[in-house]
Order: C-alpha cells, then sequence, then structure tokens
C-alpha cells in the first residue's frame, strides 16, 4: 500500500487519490432493470398500460437507476410493446435514473422523435438491437446482420445528432436457436460495428440463455481483443440455470453493467424455449457482501433488494404467473414464516 505523505507533489498526491478512486469506481456495478420490456415482450397476453407504467414507477422508487422503459417496434410483431409512448408519459419518474427505449428501424425512431417533440424530457436513450447470427437477425428483424447493421447506422447517426445515447445489443452471443454454437469472432465484429456506429456500450447476449461460465468467458475474452471492456454489458437469460454463475463470470473480466429484470421475467419472442433473464433479485443477492457495490439510481445508493422481492411478487401475480427468482421465492417463503412465528434462520 502507498503511502500518501511520500508524494512529492499535490498534482501527484491528486493523481494517486485519483487512481485509489478510480479502482473503488471499478467496483460499481450498474443494472440495466430490462423487466419492462425483455420482461413482458414474450407475456400471451396484452399487458395494460397502467400496469407496465406502473411496474417502472416501483422500480424507480426502489432505487433501480437504468430501466429499459419499452420498445417502438412494430405491434404486428411484438403486440405487447404497443403503448409505449403512453407509458413514459404515465410513469413516475425519479431523478437521475435512465428510462431507454429500444427501436428497431427509422420508424422507430421517428416514433420516439414526435414524442419528444411533444414531451422533451420522455427519453433521452434508445437502444438498437442486431445478432451475432444471420438466422437469428431474420427471425427478429426480417433481414441479414449486414443488412441490419447498415439500417441501424443511420438510426444511430439520427438519434446521435437528436442529442440521445445510443446502446446496442449482439443477441445470440453464444449459440443461436436455429444455427447452433456462435463463432464468438462474430460475435465481437459485430459488437464494434455498433461501437463504430456510436453506441457508447454493447451488451452481448445470451439470449437462448444455454451458456456455461466457461463459454462467457471465452466470449468475453474474444470480443475484448477490440472493445474495451467498459464499454461491454452482459445480458444473460436462464434456461439452464447458469445466468447468476455467468453475471459473475463476466465481473471477474471486467464487465460492470449487467442486464437483468426483476422477478426472472421474460424471453424474446424468436427464441423459442428460452427463458426469462437472470432474475435481478439474484443479482443483488449474489453479491451481498462481495467487494462489488450495486449503484443505485434515485436515493443514490443502492438498489433495495426487499422491495425489488415485493415488485417481482406484485408483476408476477400481475401477469397470472409466479415469480422465477431463486432469492425472491426464498426471501418470500422466510417472511411468511417470520409472519407466523415459526424459527426463521437465514434460510
Ligand atoms: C423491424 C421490423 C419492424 C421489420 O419488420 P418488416 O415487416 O420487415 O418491416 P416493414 O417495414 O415491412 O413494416 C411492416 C409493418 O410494420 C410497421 N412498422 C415497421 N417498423 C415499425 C416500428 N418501428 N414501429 C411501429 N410499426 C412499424 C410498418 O409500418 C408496417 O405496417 P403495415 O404497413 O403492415 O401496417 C420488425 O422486424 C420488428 O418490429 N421487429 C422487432 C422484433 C422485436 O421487437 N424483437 C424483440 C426485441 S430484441 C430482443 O428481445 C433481444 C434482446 C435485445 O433482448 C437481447 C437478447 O436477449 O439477446
Amino acid at each position: 500500500m502507498l503511502n500518501p505523505s511520500r508524494f512529492a507533489s499535490r498534482s501527484l498526491l491528486r493523481q494517486w487519490r485519483s487512481r485509489s478512486y478510480a479502482t473503488v469506481a471499478s467496483n460499481i456495478v450498474n443494472i440495466v432493470e430490462v423487466g419492462p420490456r425483455d420482461g413482458l415482450q414474450n407475456e400471451k397476453g396484452v399487458i395494460p398500460v397502467s400496469v407496465k407504467a406502473e411496474l417502472i414507477s416501483r422500480l424507480g422508487k426502489a432505487g433501480v437507476q437504468t430501466i429499459e422503459a419499452g420498445s417502438f417496434v412494430s405491434p404486428k410483431w411484438v403486440p405487447q410493446m404497443a403503448g409505449t409512448a403512453e407509458v413514459l408519459l404515465q410513469m413516475e419518474r425519479f431523478p437521475g435514473v435512465r428510462y431507454p427505449v429500444l427501436v428497431p428501424n427509422q420508424k422507430g425512431l421517428d416514433a420516439v422523435a414526435a414524442l419528444l417533440a411533444a414531451h422533451p424530457a420522455a427519453t433521452d436513450e434508445i437502444a438498437v438491437f442486431t445478432a451475432a447470427t444471420d438466422a437469428f437477425t431474420r427471425a427478429n428483424l426480417n433481414v441479414d446482420t449486414a443488412e441490419s447493421l447498415e439500417r441501424l447506422a443511420p438510426v444511430a447517426r439520427a438519434a446521435l445528432d437528436r442529442g440521445l445515447r445510443v446502446r446496442g445489443y449482439v443477441s445470440v452471443a453464444i449459440a443461436c436457436p436455429y444455427s447452433g454454437q456462435v463463432d464468438y469472432a462474430r460475435v465481437r465484429h459485430v459488437a464494434q460495428a455498433l461501437v463504430d456506429m456510436g453506441c457508447y456500450e454493447v451488451s452481448l447476449g445470451d439470449t437462448v440463455g444455454v451458456g456455461t461460465p466457461t463459454q462467457v468467458a471465452e466470449m468475453l475474452e474474444e470480443v475484448k481483443k477490440s472493445i474495451a471492456v467498459g464499454m461491454l454489458a452482459g445480458h444473460f437469460h436462464d434456461t439452464y440455470g447458469t445466468a447468476v454463475a455467468n453475471v459473475l463470470t463476466a465481473l471477474e473480466h471486467g464487465v460492470r453493467t449487467i442486464d437483468a429484470s426483476v422477478g426472472g421475467l421474460g424471453g424474446c419472442p424468436y427464441s423459442p424455449g428460452a427463458t426469462g433473464n437472470v432474475a435481478t433479485e439474484d443479482v443483488l443477492y449474489a453479491l451481498q457482501g462481495s467487494p462489488y457495490h450495486v449503484a443505485g439510481g434515485a436515493a443514490g445508493g443502492t438498489i433495495d433488494l426487499a422491495k425489488m422481492v415485493d415488485i417481482g411478487w406484485w408483476i408476477s401475480e400481475q401477469l397470472g404467473r409466479e415469480s422465477t427468482s431463486r432469492a425472491g421465492r426464498a426471501i418470500r417463503a422466510r417472511r411468511l414464516r417470520e409472519a407466523e412465528g415459526k424459527p426463521s434462520a437465514k434460510l
């Protein structure tokens, strides 16, 4: 450990202090809560705008810093995301919280622009998306990957010109439901193309949820050959129960932004058999007592696990299903035992 009194000048001391701060800051984990978008887009029924807005309001109140609020995609393709503009107007907002929206094409960006013309604070960020395989991109966007990138580049440019931040997604970064094992070099090239078009961050998706920690590590090492790890995010579905392990692996490899979904909601309509995202509650629980600090939004502190458990339960009830968050279910069961006066250790 260096001793600050050994620094010859104040400016060197300042540099040392800022380096120390950078070390601390590098343990800050950002959660992008994708429940209201990735979580709800795969539901069978159509979810009322009021429920979606209430979900986002509750998440903001629980301290979530970034909440993906919905999509401006074709309602013929994904009817569950219809009404995102209304959601953005109905939900309660919290200072310091970001509310990005998914945009697939110029038409989606035009809809965002029309909303912003009337309500300039509706959002300040869009996310564009493509995939590492042509088969998946065709299923999701009706074009192959190269064409999707060609179409997205002017959309990203126009969004940046409007002062919006642009995030990118690469789906099927580990395996594709249509073409199997994915070449990680291809993931790297597609992620690089998104960075080149101006995305400040690229989220790498194990859309199918089949990835193991070893595969995630290999994929990240490949992508990191060209892209600074600070620009990468991890997006892990939990089909085979490896999502929390994959989150921890991504953190070990330097990734500091994790997409997660309250109650483990979700799935992609074009990824048959895939279950929801890693549950936000499970990530929060797994990181307790670790060197990582999960950044909070409104309160400036962290995300409140107890409140997230309540939200996971509430939204699951609204959807007529059970929360798939293991931590959420265990915490809830413990509360019930305690309410009945039964002995309850941490379990
Ligand atoms: C991109 C298209 C539209 C192309 O779909 P297309 O059929 O090739 O496009 P089109 O230009 O021929 O348009 C067809 C119709 O859609 C309308 N349309 C066209 N664009 C829009 C728009 N933006 N908003 C509203 N309407 C739109 C358009 O006006 C037209 O309406 P019609 O004339 O028939 O009445 C379609 O493929 C689409 O919407 N795809 C979105 C699919 C989607 O949302 N997938 C889920 C999100 S990605 C994901 O979940 C993965 C991720 C991000 O979570 C990460 C991971 O897990 O890997």
